[in-house]
């Protein structure tokens, strides 16, 4: 049904513009009493990064490194401490809270681990969801995602009729439905059998290379990353390394290095 190809399965010419999806500069983020000079955990301490349209990069480092603060920062569900955080041309720190919960519905798209569908809807009103709450009628684009995915003949199923993988890609539908600029996905394989976990990830690889999404994947997976362009390596929420065209060999060893450094 899927072709699964890693990089390099897209013509260059499919790549759209290179100006920046996502751009972090400088950015960190200290827990603690929640006014900025918190003294609690650094989580993040000044990570800077950019992230093209069309671009897949993962994001990578051991427990408590930093990933699923980046990621939330990066989406705009926290504020950092520090530094700037744009999507597009849109600096976040400039945005009320009304204009953030705006833009993550509409330019952003979430895949998490858990299979957070609702279970009263149908698979297409889930796909749906992220329309209805923007007010945009659905003019045929969720049975388009859905069909993207795969999962247009289910389109009427409850979720719970669906498997395990099923769901996340009627996840991932619903994370394309809006064509956000920037697709955020948090170990959205960790609960998938291996072969499911490659047709969720080609889905990604492929709204990357033929729809131009920045796509963000949080993961341990060293077989997940590999489908990246490029994987990012915190340590104690630092950027400790990067590796372009990433192989599953090459990223183990790295991780192996980052666990010796410590
Ligand atoms: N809400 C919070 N309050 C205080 N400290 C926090 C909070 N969230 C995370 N931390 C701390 O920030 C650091 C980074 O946490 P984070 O969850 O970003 O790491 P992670 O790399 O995603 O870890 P994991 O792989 O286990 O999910 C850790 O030291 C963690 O204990």
């Amino acid at each position: 049904m899927f072709r699964l190809s890693r990089r390099g399965g897209a013509a260059p010419e499919a790549v759209a513009a290179p100006a920046a999806a996502l751009t972090l500069d400088g950015v960190g983020r200290v827990y603690g009493d929640g006014d900025g000079n918190g003294d609690g955990p650094v989580a993040l301490d000044g990570v800077s990064l950019t992230v093209p349209h069309g671009r897949f990069l993962a994001v990578m480092g051991r427990s408590g490194s930093g990933k699923s603060t980046l990621l939330q920062c990066a989406a705009g569900l926290d504020r950092p401490t520090t530094g700037t955080v744009c999507i597009g041309s849109s600096a976040l720190a400039g945005l009320g809270e009304a204009a953030l919960t705006r833009l993550r519905r509409d330019r952003v798209g979430f895949v998490f681990q858990s299979l957070n569908l609702v279970p009263s809807l149908s698979v297409l009103e889930n796909a749906a969801l992220p329309l209805l709450l923007a007010g945009v009628p659905d003019d045929g684009r969720a049975l388009a995602a859905l069909a993207s995915v795969g999962l247009a003949d289910r389109a009427q199923d409850a979720p719970a009729h669906l498997s395990g993988g099923q769901r996340q890609r009627v996840a991932v539908a619903r994370a394309l439905v809006t064509r956000p600029e920037v697709i955020f996905a948090d170990e959205p394989t960790a609960a998938l059998d291996p072969e499911t976990a490659r047709t969720v990830l080609a889905l990604l690889r492929r709204a990357a290379d033929q729809e131009g999404r920045a796509v963000v994947l949080v993961t341990h997976d060293p077989l997940a990353a590999e489908w990246a362009d490029e994987v990012l390596f915190l340590d104690r929420g630092r950027v400790a390394g990067r590796i372009g065209s990433p192989d599953a060999a090459g990223i183990r060893r790295m991780l192996r290095t980052l666990g010796e450094r410590r």
